[in-house]
């Protein structure tokens, strides 16, 4: 090291403490050395110098003299001093010469760390080697970011998560049928690319009533800490700052952000990369008149954030009209003309036709079909071609590649996923019971008259302030609003809804029932009545309450035996919208909802998975009233209460105004029932013929789902989880208990270090379990995966820290004589930037190991890290730090060899990584490419996307350099006898 140049920095071997050094001067002979951190200047022979040159690379962060940090994106060199170039915190692009690095700098390098004798004992180095190899393989693995959720294993979930999650644009509509378990998907979606680094903000937009059911769904199922936002919370917050910016993953209510302008536009300020919107069929939009506030706002949103998730279970609950609206909040170059959109659906037929064909090849029928269907599609013919030639352990994946194609390019299922009961299977039935009942006198009373006299309905409209059919279908309401005397008699003292209902109460002891009404009014009255008459105190559930006050009330429904338990709770219409209720099978429709995809949403709430039981609809009626006509409709002309088919909205849609007109009209209504029922019947032929059909095979590809099952079950089953779990929870100072039935118990110890999630030092611990099935079973039981939050802190912090980057050990050997020295390099890639396009995929963190003796023979080949780290003792500090001191030389010698031997091993990792993604994106882009000349479904963006991913990628590969990570340096002694 003769050429010293003044302004280079570096540290002392010897003194780490002196901080950061800079060269004064230096001669042939000399090099004076200023270290103004610790205010000292030493004068070393150039030939002896143990001084290190620091060298910071790409991805490194740098202390600057003016107290800025910088992230080195690229290192020049200009007459031996080195410029580096990065960014600042504040993103501004900024140079460094070297002389201006910050003097009180602090190394956590392991070469820094070895040599200036920082170092740690042998089983953290242990650790982190095993980490690194951990991540290696987990980063890669097809289940990684799925497999941590405490959620059952149900394939059409995870095919749609896997599918979703693999898109560069995550832009579609989650529009399963309710209660198949959108709220899980979207979940399962957002938790992988928070892991994958893909995403790291996201806005989850929710109806109010909602908001506190996904807070703990997404933290207990999902382990994601949420920021709730609402008012209260956003004024706490510093006045100048953005509240959206206070969280990552920020939860907030729809009605709250929707009515308030400034804070629309702080949401639309912040920085996300993920929306997800639940019950997107409240967003309002017509041609003429565009969309309503939330719609704007959710459309202003979705224009600038890369990923967009749709929750709906009733797409077309404003019938065609709002579901193009909400595909157009996807991709509004796609979706731009409604009429066109209109048309398109009905070429999904003969693809339908096509896509089940696949699996009857290769009989010539089944080409036929295809090829038809195939037109003038030659990518299709000619994978026709190759199956006919092709042998038979060829035709599985030939087969999937021609579904794949049918779909992608004719399938709506490119932005939308729609799965069924029918299609997913294992539901329980569902049993309507009618119960007749006597129309009161006083809801006769006006009924009649209105018969009688058709002016009459609009007086009553203007005297009660309801809305048509309201003031039909709702008697109790009309009677009320038309009940001026205020001591008159409450409706529920003479309705006989009331008495079935708590005869139906008497005759099922010990069972719960759901009560729904549509007013939120109708739903307090009636609690009420049930206090007065039978002294029940029921909860209600309903939209005007506060979400603590629904939480409370909903406990007290799930658990009876509490002391404000109760067997039934009454909820209004929206109050109890996505709510979770399937641990009860009695639902009791006290009263109708006027649109069908209501009803559905009603019976929803206990026909959702975890359901074992039949469900039981009780629907008390009043003889001869338009709630019985409404029933009849649904029952008679939808089949309303079966199954869920999706096309009451369709029907609704065309008949809607004919069937409130018909409420009062028998005549008119048994008409309008085979009409009805018609329209259903022929709608179901060409939905299932075409478009449903589609949607069901492109929600889910059984085979690929069944592939996804299992890869999560095999990370489940990883039982090297186990064995690097006792290592990492000794070396964090964490300590465990075997409990019972295969749990254990992990609390702090008293040396453990801080910041280990869920556990604080001198409080309890929690109990954990290795089984998703006893995880899912008991709530008070966390289930520890590669993906658990601690297991994270630790691996991050094992391979992330400085933490076990540099030890010593001593190695008894006898036929080594004492005294020898080796060196066990680990070196690591780092690939710097790219971070949201998750290079990991194809170059996980990767470890070269090189073992060197002291003459310098590289011996990895030869003895294995496990073996080696089974001999190996520990040694006191101090001695360690002596030996170190004495064999500077040689250890820095022997590290810059070690450096070249693993740079040599560079470059096939490099190509490798670079073939890996290049096989991967070429062959989606190529598929891109032929799928966009077919299927406009594939915005322009995406492609643009993927070319430009594929650019950034071959860059960040290309940029990865080896560091060293850790090092440990290994001594010989002799034997103890
Ligand atoms: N994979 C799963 N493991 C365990 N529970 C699940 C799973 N999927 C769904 N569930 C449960 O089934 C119920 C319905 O799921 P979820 O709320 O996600 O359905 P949804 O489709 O969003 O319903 P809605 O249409 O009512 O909004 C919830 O209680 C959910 O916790």
């Amino acid at each position: 090291m003769s050429d010293f140049i003044p302004g280079q920095r570096f540290i002392s071997d010897g003194e780490a403490d002196l901080g950061l050094g800079t060269v004064l001067n230096s001669d042939p002979r000399s090099v004076t050395v200023l270290f103004a951190g610790g205010e000292q200047t030493r004068t070393y022979s150039v030939r002896q110098a143990p001084l290190t040159r620091v060298v910071f690379g790409s991805g490194d962060r740098i202390e600057t003299d003016d107290g800025e940090t910088l992230t080195v994106s690229h290192v020049e060199e200009q007459r031996g001093m080195l410029i580096y170039h990065g960014e600042t915190r504040q993103g501004e692009a900024r140079q460094l010469p070297e002389s201006r690095i910050s003097d009180r700098m602090q190394f956590h390098q392991a070469r820094d760390r070895l040599l200036t004798g920082q170092l740690e004992r042998n089983d953290a180095f242990n650790l982190r080697y095993r980490s690194l190899q951990h991540l290696q393989r987990i980063e890669r693995h097809p289940a990684f970011g799925l497999s941590g959720p405490r959620v059952d294993l149900i394939g059409h979930q995870l095919y749609i998560a896997d599918e979703v999650s693999h898109r560069r644009l995550p832009r579609v509509l989650l529009a399963d049928e309710v209660g198949l378990g959108k709220t899980i998907e979207a979940g399962l979606i957002l938790h992988r690319l928070l892991l994958t680094g893909r995403v790291r903000r996201a806005l989850v937009l929710v109806p109010e009533s909602l908001t506190h059911q996904w807070l703990v769904e997404l933290l207990r199922r999902f382990s994601l800490e949420v920021t709730l936002l609402d008012e209260a919370q956003s004024r706490e917050l510093d006045s100048d700052s953005n509240p959206f910016e206070s969280g990552q993953i920020v939860l907030a209510s729809q009605q709250w952000l929707f009515a308030d302008e400034q804070r629309r536009q702080q949401a639309g300020a912040a920085d996300w990369e993920l929306l997800i919107v639940d019950e997107a069929q409240h967003l309002q939009w017509s041609p003429e008149s565009g969309g309503d506030t939330g719609y704007e706002c959710v459309a202003e949103l979705a224009a600038a954030i890369t990923g967009v998730l749709l929750l709906t279970a009733t797409p077309e609950q404003s019938g065609a009209l709002s579901h193009f609206a909400q595909l157009r909040l996807l991709d509004p170059q796609r979706y731009h003309d409604l009429d066109t959109f209109r048309e398109e659906q009905h070429g999904h037929a003969a693809i339908a036709e096509a896509v089940e064909a696949v699996a009857r090849l290769p009989e010539r029928e089944a080409r036929a079909t295809i090829e038809q269907a195939a037109g003038d599609d030659s990518e299709l013919h000619e994978l026709l071609e190759r199956f006919a030639d092709a042998s038979q352990d060829e035709h599985p994946e030939l087969q999937r590649q021609l579904r794949r194609i049918l779909l992608d390019r004719y399938g709506v299922g490119r932005v939308m996923f729609r799965n069924s009961r029918q299609h997913v299977g294992g539901f329980p039935e569902r049993r309507l019971h009618v119960a007749t009942l006597e129309l009161p006198q006083a809801y006769r009373r006006t009924l009649r008259r209105v018969e009688r006299d058709e002016d009459h309905l609009d007086e009553l409209l203007l005297d009660t302030g309801l809305d048509h059919p309201d003031v039909l279908l709702y008697p109790e309401l009309t009677f009320e609003a038309l009940r001026h005397d205020e001591s008159g008699e409450a409706w529920w003292r003479f309705d006989p809804r009331l008495d079935w209902l708590r005869s139906w109460l008497k005759q099922h002891p010990g069972e719960k029932a759901l009560v729904l009404c549509h007013h939120a009014d109708t739903a307090l009255e009636l609690a009420a009545g049930l206090q007065v008459l039978s002294g029940l105190h029921v909860p209600v559930f309903h939209e005007q309450m506060s979400i603590i006050e629904r939480d409370r009330a909903a406990a007290a429904f799930a658990d009876a035996d509490r002391e404000d338990g109760s067997p039934l709770l009454i909820c209004s219409e929206i109050g109890s919208e996505g709510r979770n209720f399937q641990f009860c099978h009695h639902l009791i429709l006290f009263d109708l909802p006027p649109h069908p995809d209501q009803l559905e949403q009603r019976i929803g709430r206990l026909d959702r998975i975890g359901q074992h039981h039949p469900i039981d609809i009780h629907v008390p009626t009043l003889a001869g009233s338009p709630g019985e006509a409404l029933l009849m409709w649904y029952r008679d002309a939808l089949d309303a209460f079966t199954r869920p088919h999706g096309l009451g909205s369709h029907v609704f849609e065309q008949h809607g105004d004919t069937l409130f007109d018909a409420l009062l009209d028998r005549d008119a209504l048994t008409a309008l029932i085979a009409e009805s029922r018609e329209l259903l019947e022929r709608t179901a032929r060409e939905r299932e013929a075409g478009r449903d059909r589609l949607l069901a095979h492109g929600a889910n590809d059984e085979q690929h789902a069944e592939r996804m099952i299992e890869a999560v079950r095999e990370l489940d089953e990883d039982e090297r989880l186990d064995r690097w779990l006792d290592q990492a929870l000794e070396v964090f100072g964490i300590e465990s208990r075997e409990l019972d039935g295969g749990l254990r118990y992990l609390h702090p110890g008293p040396h453990m270090l801080e910041g280990m999630p869920g556990l604080i030092r001198g409080e309890e611990g929690f109990s954990a379990t290795r089984s998703r099935e006893q995880a899912l079973a008991r709530d008070d039981v966390q289930r520890l995966s590669w993906e658990h939050p601690l297991v994270r802190e630790m691996l991050f912090r094992a391979t992330e820290g400085s933490l076990g980057n540099a030890a010593l050990a001593l190695l008894e050997h006898s036929a080594i004589p004492a005294g020898r020295i080796m060196i066990e390099a680990i070196f690591r890639t780092r690939t710097s930037e790219a971070h949201h396009l998750h290079p990991a995929r194809f170059l996980p963190p990767t470890t070269v190991r090189v073992l060197l003796d002291e003459s310098g023979q590289e011996l990895s080949d030869k003895v294995s890290f496990g073996g080696l780290a089974k001999s190996l003792r520990n040694i006191k500090k101090a001695a360690a730090r002596d030996l170190i001191r004495e064999r500077h030389e040689l250890l820095r010698q022997l590290l810059d060899q070690a450096e070249g031997i693993a740079g040599a091993r560079l470059t096939p990792i490099l190509e490798a990584a670079e073939g890996d993604m290049r096989h991967s994106l070429d062959s989606e882009l190529e598929r891109l490419r032929t799928l966009s000349r077919r299927n406009p479904d594939v915005p322009a963006a995406e492609l643009d996307a993927l070319v430009a991913e594929r650019g950034n990628l071959a860059a960040a590969i290309a940029g990865t350099r080896l560091q060293l990570d850790a090092v440990r340096v290994i001594v010989t002694v002799e034997p103890r006898r």
